[in-house]
């Protein structure tokens, strides 16, 4: 019996997610200890990272599509088999950064294999697990590049931050897509705003959904 609670983030590529879960974290942790379980997609535990170093590799520029799809749900499995299945038996409170969304927006939509394969294909990963909710960071796509190009290291930039700005427009309007399918699951918010107006809606959006925790 999974009691516990999942929530993913979701967003383009400097969308602030990262940041605002690392906010969000030192917000909460003091409350609820050994009760929260953050983790990301693609990683999350050992086999999963190898997985990741794959896949984000700039050297690895022959990768086929679909080859790429199929490592993004492996690293998946992995996760949800040996992190968020335990963490949420455990009656834990899960936030994680990614999950399948990312894959339907990006393999999906961006290196346009097709929205429904994705899914179809990550049911078999997932075995049907979403999460009770998913915080959707919103920002046009050339907003997150210019963050991404004005806050990190040239070593820190992976093989899918320098896709082209049509990859990245795709991926935005395919979370978009996904959010007006979903919208009892899939909730906005605006991540062009000040860091700590996102972090505030993203945390009011948690709370409402894991009242218990809190
Ligand atoms: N609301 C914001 N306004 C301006 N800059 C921001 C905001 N949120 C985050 N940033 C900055 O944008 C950059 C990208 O943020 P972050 O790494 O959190 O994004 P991300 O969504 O996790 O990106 P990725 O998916 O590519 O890892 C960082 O340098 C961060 O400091
Ligand atoms: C889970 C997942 C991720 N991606 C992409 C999205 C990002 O460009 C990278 C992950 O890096 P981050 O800095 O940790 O956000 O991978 C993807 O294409 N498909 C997926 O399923």
């Amino acid at each position: 019996m999974l009691s516990g609670t999942f929530i993913s983030f979701e967003g383009p590529d400097g969308a602030g997610k990262t940041s605002a879960l690392a906010a969000i974290t030192a917000k909460i942790q003091p409350t609820l200890g050994d009760r929260l379980t953050i983790t990301r997609e693609p990683g999350g535990n050992p086999i999963s990272e190898s997985i990741r170093a794959i896949i984000l590799d700039r050297a690895n520029t022959d990768m086929d599509y679909r080859t790429e799809a199929l490592l993004y749900a492996a690293a998946r499995r992995q996760h949800i088999a040996q992190t968020i299945l335990p963490a949420l038996a455990a009656d834990q409170l899960v936030l994680c950064d990614r999950y399948v969304d990312s894959s339907v927006a990006y393999q999906g939509a961006g290196r346009q294999i097709g929205e429904d394969a994705v899914a179809q294909m990550n049911t078999f990963a997932t075995d049907g697990l979403l999460p009770d909710l998913t915080v959707y960071f919103d920002v046009p796509a050339e907003v997150g590049l210019r963050r991404i190009q004005a806050h990190r290291q040239a070593d820190q930039v992976d093989r899918l931050d320098v896709e082209q700005a049509a990859f990245h427009n795709r991926v935005r309007a395919a979370y978009l897509r996904l959010q007006q399918a979903h919208p009892e699951r899939i909730k906005l918010i605006d991540a062009t705003q000040a860091p700590d107006q996102v972090v505030a809606e993203a945390l009011a959006l948690i709370k409402q959904t894991a009242t218990r925790y809190f």
